[in-house]
Order: structure tokens, then C-alpha cells, then sequence
């Protein structure tokens, strides 16, 4: 019979749960910095002690998640991330569970501390084997426990470890990731080639560090629900990057005394023909947000009257807005507005107090030198602007060829417009990241797949539009607006139980019930 009890955890803290409600940002480190801090900590406790503790962490972890497990096949690497899973099949083993090991490096070349944990491990009498293949038995499929690469992954898996990989991904059961999810690079959330393969954990457990690529490019997709547990180390370094978490400290609030003059006009301009849907979207969210007043200028022939779903929103047409004063508004260009709306950005570029530049508005941008350089202008005077492009509109705007490249490291390419164009940036996609000039970016923590659904980027123009006259900076706007944004997506999946695609009207209303 397998021995279905649950077992001891080795005395330990747990990890804790990465969400991104209610605490300050959390600070990431790329793997170069995660070595420094290693270091660091190596050299302030014994010889092996952070292994002990990464290694008894991870049991501890994978018997609150599995406890009634009986097999566990942990599959090891070639370095220290191999140490670590070694130092957990060693507690699980004397946990009473049914562990299998399958280390794939050669035993005579690990590293100091994996080559401590492998004695530590035999001497417990763990079995061993140099097999890329689980166990055969089916009982022993209840928990795999990643520990083939960590940051020292430097390429894409090949030959066994490559094997093992795709065992992991293919395993019945739970999958835990130790660090990272083997593959994944942890700088970038991208696996080391196009083709390469990475695990996909159902958790990972991610030690001393958070490390950036977890929670952006295909990292949310591969390493499920993350988990941090600094090993009782308490070390700071400046981060890579913060991950972005809203605690209800940097909400302002509404004064009493307010009136709506308190709370910021906002103009949009889009929606040319057969596009006036965009623009009103983002008047409609602009208005949710709680902008005082939302003029909006439809760039179609006619220009729109009103719209009698939301009769607050204000219509101006040409000579209106010509007429208007631009610099104490916020204007959201783009928006549906197609070639025609180039005409409003030079003196948008010039003129507009603070400015969010979306889709058609950023494409013509990346085409039009002279645009580039008002936009750089602009904010070399200190005017604010935030620019909110999917990748495709941030390759353009770096004028490199394919989307593929600005994801291939989006920190570095959301960076690289923040710095170029003096501006706010909100690089779109799975794990958003919010650059500014001479600032660590952020990376967003909210959303899901259901915001791939047309109208959504105009909602969140719109909405950080509305949000930002009332008394925030463009950099909290843009990090607040798209924290809420993918909030109310994730509150969408959560009450639908799928990721179906979120219509945008639909997110309007979900954002008006914002914060949740
Ligand atoms: N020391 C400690 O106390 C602590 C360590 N910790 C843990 O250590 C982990 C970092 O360990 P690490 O630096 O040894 O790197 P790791 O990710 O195990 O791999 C490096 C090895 O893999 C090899 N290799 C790389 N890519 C490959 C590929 N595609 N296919 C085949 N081989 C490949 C690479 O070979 P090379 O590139 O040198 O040829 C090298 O041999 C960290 O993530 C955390 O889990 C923490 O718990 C804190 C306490
Ligand atoms: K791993």
C-alpha cells in the first residue's frame, strides 16, 4: 500500500502568497542582481544554510499544497537549483512520502552546495536515478517538483533536460516550480528561443528574489501562482523593477468640499468614421474614472451629437474645439481615430496640458519624424505625457521592425521609449510594464486573457485620463489606471469562471464598481 499521510513539514516560515492587492510594490531582481544578493547572504551565514532553508521551504510548500500526495517525482538539474530539490527530497523522504529523484547533471560536477545536498539526500536513503522519465508507477504521479534550472539558466533545455521538460508539462498531476519554471528566462519572462520549451507550474515558489520574468511576457502562463520566501535573509538591494500592488494608502479619496472644477476636464479626440465606438468608450471610462467634465470630438462625417446611453459626455465639434483652451485639459488622442486624427497631434504635441496618446495616435507618431520630435520636446519642458501602446505600436515608435522584438525583453523596450520620448509608457500585454524617464519601471499584476477584446485599450485611455487631473502624477495615473483595468477583468473571469473575452462596455461598468 503508498503511504497516504500527509506528513511533517521541516520547521520553516511559509512563503508568502504574491497578490497584488493591499501591500507596497514588491521589489523584483533580475538574475544578475539575485546572484549579488546571493552572495551577499552567503557570506553572513554557514556554509549551505540558504540551500537548507530554499530545500526545507520547498518541502514545506509542496506538503501544504499536496498533503495527501504519495508520489513525488522531483526532477533536478545540473546547479543549484538542482541543490535546492535535492534539499526538499530529502524532507519529503523523511516525510513518509514516496519520492523519486531524477537527476539530470553529472554528480562528480555539482556545484559546492548541490554536492552537499546530494549527500544529504543519499544518506537519507532518497532514491536516485539519472533518468529524464518519472517513475513508471501511476501512484507516484501526484506531485512533480521542478528543480532542473533556476537563474543560472542560460539557454534552452536540450537533449534530457529538454526530455524532462516535457514530462513536467505533461504530468496528471500538481506541478511545482522551484525559483522559476525551467526554461523561462528570468530577466525576460521569454523562454530562451522561439522554440523552446518551458515548464508550466501550477505554483512556483520563488526564493530570495522575485525575479522579473514571473510576471511578464509568457512568465504568467508558466509559473501559475507565485510565491516568495526571501529565506530569512531580509536583504535589500535596489530592484530591476517593482511589482505593482495597490494598498489603499495611495488613493486619495474625494474631499467633502470638492466640485466637479476640482476634478479635471478631460477632451477626447478619436473615433473617426466607422469608429465613433472608440472615442466614447473613452469618454464613458473617462467619466467612470470621475473626470469633472468629458468633452468628446468625433472625428467622422457628421461629428457625433450625443450619445443617450451616456448623455454627461459633452460634444464639441471642430470649431468648438478649435476654439477651446488645450493647456489645463487632459486630452486622449487616438482612440479610433484613424489617419485623420494626425491633424490634432501638432498641436496636441504643443499645446495639451497633460496628454494620452493611444493606437492610431502613436502610429502616426512612429511615422512622422517631425511628431517625434514635438514629442520629445515636450517632455524635455517638462509637459507630461503618457504614451499606452500594445507591442506592435512600441516597435514601431523604437522603429525596429517586429512586435517579436519588444517582447523579447519588454522592460528593457518599455525603458527604451520612457528614456527616448521623456514620457510615461504603458507597454501592453500579459504583465503590462509602466516606464518613466530615470525611474525603476513597474510591472503590472492584474489581468487576464479576457482583455484581448476589441474597445479595451480605449477604455483604459480613457479611464487613466479621468483618473490623472485628480491630484496624481501621469506615473501613479498610468499605474493606477492599469492596475484597476486588469482588476476588473479579473473579476470578470472570476464570476464567469472563464476567460472569455470581456466586452468594453462591460468593463466600463465593472471599473465604475472600482475599488472593489
Ligand atoms: N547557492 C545557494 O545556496 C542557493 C541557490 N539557490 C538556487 O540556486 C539556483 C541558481 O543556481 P545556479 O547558479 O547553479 O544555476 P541553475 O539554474 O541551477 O543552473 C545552472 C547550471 O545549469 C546549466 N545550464 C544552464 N542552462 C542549461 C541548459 N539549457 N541545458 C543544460 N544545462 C544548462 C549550467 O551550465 P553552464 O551554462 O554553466 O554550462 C549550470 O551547470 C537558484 O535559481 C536557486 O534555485 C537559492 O535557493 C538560494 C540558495
Ligand atoms: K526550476
Amino acid at each position: 500500500m503508498d503511504d497516504c499521510s500527509a506528513g511533517t513539514a521541516p520547521a520553516s516560515r511559509a512563503p508568502l502568497r504574491v497578490a497584488a492587492h493591499g501591500r507596497p510594490p514588491w521589489p523584483l531582481h533580475g538574475a544578475a542582481l539575485s546572484r549579488l544578493i546571493e552572495q551577499h547572504a552567503q557570506q553572513g551565514l554557514p556554509t549551505h544554510t540558504l540551500m537548507q532553508r530554499a530545500g526545507a521551504s520547498v518541502a514545506r510548500f509542496a506538503l501544504a499544497i499536496a498533503p495527501h500526495a504519495r508520489g513525488i517525482w522531483v526532477a533536478c538539474g545540473p546547479g543549484n537549483n538542482g541543490g535546492d530539490g535535492l534539499e526538499a527530497a530529502m524532507h519529503l523522504h523523511r516525510a513518509g512520502k514516496r519520492v523519486q529523484v531524477g537527476l539530470l547533471g553529472d554528480p562528480t560536477r555539482l556545484p559546492p552546495d548541490a554536492a552537499a545536498s546530494l549527500r544529504r539526500a543519499q544518506a537519507a536513503g532518497v532514491p536516485i536515478t539519472d533518468s529524464a522519465s518519472p517513475p513508471t508507477v501511476p501512484s507516484c504521479h501526484d506531485l512533480a517538483i521542478d528543480a532542473l534550472l533556476g537563474v543560472g539558466g542560460a539557454r534552452a533545455p536540450q537533449g534530457a533536460l529538454a526530455a524532462a521538460v516535457m514530462h513536467l508539462r505533461h504530468w496528471p498531476g500538481t506541478v511545482l516550480c522551484v525559483d522559476l519554471p525551467s526554461g523561462l528566462h528570468p530577466d525576460t519572462g521569454q523562454a530562451f528561443e522561439e522554440s523552446g520549451d518551458v515548464v508550466r507550474g501550477h505554483h512556483t515558489v520563488s526564493l530570495l528574489t522575485l525575479k522579473p520574468g514571473l510576471f511578464t511576457g509568457s512568465g504568467r502562463d508558466h509559473a501559475g501562482q507565485v510565491w516568495f520566501d526571501d529565506l530569512q535573509t531580509g536583504l535589500r538591494e535596489p530592484p530591476t523593477a517593482w511589482l505593482f500592488s495597490k494598498s489603499a494608502s495611495i488613493e486619495p479619496g474625494r474631499r467633502h468640499s470638492q466640485h466637479k472644477g476640482s476634478f479635471g476636464d478631460v477632451l477626447v479626440l478619436g473615433g473617426a468614421a466607422g469608429m465613433t465606438g472608440a472615442a466614447l468608450l473613452a469618454g464613458r471610462a473617462a467619466l467612470v474614472a470621475g473626470a469633472g467634465r468629458v468633452f468628446v470630438h468625433t472625428l467622422g462625417d457628421p461629428a457625433w451629437p450625443v450619445d443617450t446611453m451616456t448623455p454627461e459626455l459633452m460634444f464639441r465639434d471642430a470649431a468648438a474645439v478649435e476654439a477651446m483652451n488645450w493647456a489645463p485639459l487632459t486630452l486622449v488622442c487616438g482612440c479610433g481615430g484613424g489617419t485623420v486624427v494626425r491633424a490634432m497631434l501638432p498641436r496636441a504635441l504643443s499645446h495639451a496640458g497633460r496628454l494620452v496618446l493611444d493606437a492610431d495616435a502613436l502610429n502616426a507618431i512612429a511615422a512622422d519624424p517631425m511628431l517625434q520630435s514635438l514629442l520629445e520636446g515636450r517632455g524635455r519642458r517638462g509637459a507630461a505625457t503618457i504614451l499606452t501602446p500594445h507591442p506592435l505600436e512600441a516597435a514601431r515608435l523604437l522603429g525596429v521592425e517586429e512586435a517579436a522584438t519588444v517582447q523579447s525583453d519588454r522592460l528593457r523596450a518599455a525603458r527604451q521609449l520612457a528614456d527616448r520620448y521623456r514620457s510615461v509608457v504603458v507597454l501592453k500585454g500579459s504583465g503590462s510594464v509602466v516606464a518613466a524617464p530615470d525611474t525603476v519601471p513597474s510591472i503590472n499584476f492584474t489581468g487576464n486573457a479576457a482583455l484581448a477584446s476589441a474597445g479595451t485599450g480605449d477604455v483604459l485611455a480613457g479611464w487613466m485620463a479621468g483618473l490623472w487631473p485628480q491630484g496624481r502624477d501621469a506615473l501613479l495615473a498610468a499605474q493606477l489606471a492599469t492596475h484597476a483595468h486588469g482588476a476588473a477583468a479579473d473579476r470578470w473571469v472570476a464570476s464567469h469562471g472563464h476567460q472569455g473575452p470581456l466586452p468594453a462596455s462591460r468593463l466600463i461598468e465593472l471599473l465604475a464598481g472600482y475599488p472593489p
